[in-house]
């Protein structure tokens, strides 16, 4: 079946998530020439006007090409584009248009991806919670929202304590980030595994420092410790502190994902289908994982296809340590978009059956909440911050 047109769609409302990038959902409706249509999606933060102009412009390496030759299609792109693993509008733009042929592929066989790669080794996901620690500031407000949290039977929650501090953390930084992490281990007790977000913004020695304070919580990971192409850096990282580094989310080709795991650089892989390369690179990173024995934890940190299609995968992966999960803080529109149908339960998401991505697609939320791409205004709260974590800090 032939690729016809594909289109880049913007949804945005006046509801937003709880951190900036996460209002808006860029997605991409592939359709073939004889009708059949899939959905994907590409990765927002604050290039929605350049991903935007990127999926046009890779869609015209796409149209008239077979939908079912994934693998063809992306290396014909890679061969084309030259900067491919260079750039990010690109592979996301792959990304998306490579999860919706898979999502047409599906549907055309009357299977759901993860029939498609190898058959399911689970039947529930266990997923962390992130997302949940909006407007939190004192080691009071985490405890508090950490509590309810496990109390809806999350066996695992993420959030970054550092507040504002940025590539250098001093006593007093240390002292607060560490309160919060004690009063939440306090919280949730010892069988809640407590992720630490460091956002890849901070110096080795800042790290060093941080895992040290830290370490006695028991910190399930550490994750992206340092500034992300700084390579020097983690590896003075890893040779101090004995505490899993999971990174994977900044990474955008199966040779980057390989040079960090055979490196031995990451313990938990992050990759995220929305921009390592959809479900075709995604499938071959998983195994790299598994063989170097590094578990896998998908970044899902956007919308709800994204985390349709990542639920397939983490399906298939044998080596899952845990799905992030942000479905309890999405605004209702993206739960909505998908008619709610992959709920947490438990701490749990059930696979579901249905063909392609495993959901259906609400028609008419896209036609309500379609906008012009625009350029998002510079605040002082940078726009992967969850919202009033920063700004209320007081430093
Ligand atoms: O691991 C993650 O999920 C990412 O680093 C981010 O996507 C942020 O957490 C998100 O922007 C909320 O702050
Ligand atoms: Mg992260």
């Amino acid at each position: 079946m032939k690729i016809r047109e594909i289109e880049p769609i913007v949804l945005t409302s006046k509801e937003k998530g709880s951190a900036t990038w996460a209002s808006t959902m860029i997605i991409v409706r592939v359709i073939t020439e004889n009708g059949a249509v899939g959905y994907g999606e590409a990765v927002p933060t604050l290039r929605v006007i350049s991903v935007y102009n990127a999926i046009k412009q890779v869609a015209k390496g796409y149209i008239g090409k077979e939908v079912e030759e994934v693998e063809k299609n992306y290396h014909e792109w890679y061969k084309q584009d030259f900067y491919l693993a260079r750039s990010f509008e690109s592979t996301t733009a792959v990304s998306a248009i490579d999860i919706a042929s898979w999502d047409i592929i599906g549907k055309e066989l009357g299977a759901p991806i993860y029939r498609l790669l190898g058959g399911k080794v689970r039947d529930r996901i266990p997923v962390y919670a992130n997302g949940w620690y909006q407007d939190c500031v004192t080691p009071e407000d985490f405890a508090e929202k950490a509590k309810e949290v496990v109390k809806t039977g999350y066996k695992a929650l993420k959030f970054d304590p550092f507040g504002p501090y940025y590539d250098w953390i001093d006593e007093r930084g240390l002292r607060e980030a560490e309160e919060r992490v004690r009063v939440v281990r306090e919280a949730v007790g010892n069988n809640v595994d407590i992720l630490i977000e460091h956002h890849g913004r901070f110096n080795a020695n800042s790290a060093i420092m941080i895992a040290k304070r830290l370490e006695k919580y028991n910190p399930g990971f550490m994750e992206e410790p340092v500034h992300h192409e700084d390579i020097i850096g983690l590896r003075k990282y890893r040779a101090n502190t004995h505490l899993r580094v999971a990174l994977g989310e900044r990474l955008l080709s199966e040779k980057e994902a390989a040079f960090y795991v055979e490196e031995g650089l990451v313990n938990i892989l992050q990759p995220d289908l929305t921009n390592i390369g959809g479900v075709t690179v995604g499938k071959s990173v998983i195994k790299i994982a598994e063989a170097n024995d590094v578990e896998v934890a998908f970044h899902n940190a956007f919308g709800s296809i994204q985390n349709a299609v990542e639920i397939q995968l983490s399906a298939v992966t044998q080596n899952l340590y845990l799905l992030e999960n942000f479905y309890d803080w999405f605004p209702q529109w993206k739960r909505d978009l998908v008619y709610n149908e992959t709920p947490v339960e438990g701490g749990h998401v059930k696979v579901p059956d249905k063909p392609g991505i495993g959901v259906s697609i609400n028609e008419k939320i896209i036609e309500q909440l379609r906008a012009e791409p625009i350029p998002l205004d510079i605040i002082e709260e940078p726009v992967w911050v969850v919202k009033g974590t920063w700004k209320n800090y007081g430093v």
